[in-house]
């Protein structure tokens, strides 16, 4: 029975690298899939891994019908045992449907790889609607960790190693921009209290945690407009919240949907 399966995890947690696995196993005996990609970080057409494996994949974008594609692919004579879709966060809910027509009307078994939540904590479009429609949602096992060690499972975004809270739901970067230049965009992942307190490596650096801290929405309120105070090395409110500006704009040269500057 053809499925629609949504491989899920934080950003670094090894999606893109199964993908791969899974095109090579299956192409290793003679299968043939197709691959797809949107606002992959190597580049247009292109499905990479941290590891340094790479493949050529078709480039998604948000006008692309998956559906119409692969029938058109089919009618032309040609041949698709399964898809692939990686980054599928960035589909449109729309486009997820088109998956599910692929399996359903076409046979053809579909593995889509994508985050689930942005660095709001709020879900993608695309990763709702694979969640409401996938046979089978698998979390990866191969699971990142937050930097006090304990499971990451959620992605944050930083400039300069500081977590931000504020920007487009869509700007392609990586991980890292730790302690870079404070204009650096990076993404960091966190466990649900580190990002709650928007504490990243950096900030950690600053602040000793105490178990017995109050909640900081408790004893704090929205973090203060303008400069950070001490700035990358400089002492933390004694609650443990991170001394950031949550309204850090992203900086000029960043990708935004479609490639636009954000
Ligand atoms: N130098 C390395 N040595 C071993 N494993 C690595 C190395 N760099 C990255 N990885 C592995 O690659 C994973 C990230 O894989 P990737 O497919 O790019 O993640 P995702 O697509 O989920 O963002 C990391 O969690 C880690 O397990
Ligand atoms: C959290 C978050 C991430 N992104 C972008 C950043 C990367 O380009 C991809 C995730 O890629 P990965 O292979 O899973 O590391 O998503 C974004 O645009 N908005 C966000 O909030």
């Amino acid at each position: 029975m053809p499925e629609l399966v949504f491989f899920s995890g934080t950003m670094d947690c090894g999606k893109s690298t199964l993908a791969l696995q899974i095109e090579h196993n299956r192409s290793a005996r003679g299968l043939q899939g197709m691959i797809f990609t949107r606002n992959d970080r190597a580049g247009e057409g292109l499905l990479s891994s941290r590891l340094g494996l790479v493949t050529e994949a078709v480039e998604a974008d948000e006008d692309f019908d998956f559906h119409l594609h692969l029938v058109r692919h089919l009618t032309a004579g040609g041949r698709s045992d399964y898809v692939i879709a990686d980054e599928a966060q960035f589909l449109s809910p729309e486009q997820v449907d088109q998956l599910a027509r692929i399996v359903d009307d076409l046979g053809i078994d579909v593995y889509a790889f994508g985050i689930t939540t942005d660095f709001r904590t709020k879900l993608f479009p695309g990763s709702q609607r694979l969640m409401e429609l996938a046979d089978r949602i698998e979390v990866l096992q191969v699971e990142a960790l937050c930097w006090c060690g304990a499971r990451a499972t959620h992605n944050a975004r930083t400039v300069g190693g500081r977590m931000v809270v504020e920007g487009a739901q869509v700007v392609v970067g990586d991980i890292g921009g730790r302690g870079g230049p404070a204009a650096e965009i990076g993404y960091e992942v966190l466990c649900r209290r580190h990002h709650r307190r928007r504490l990243t490596a950096v900030t950690a650096g600053a602040a000793t945690l105490s178990p017995d801290v109050l909640p900081v929405d408790a004893v704090a309120g929205p973090p203060p407009p303008g400069p950070v105070p001490g700035g990358v090395n400089g002492s933390a409110p004694a609650n443990g919240s991170a001394p950031v500006n949550g309204s850090v704009p992203a900086p000029e040269g960043v990708r935004g949907p479609g490639g636009s500057p954000t």
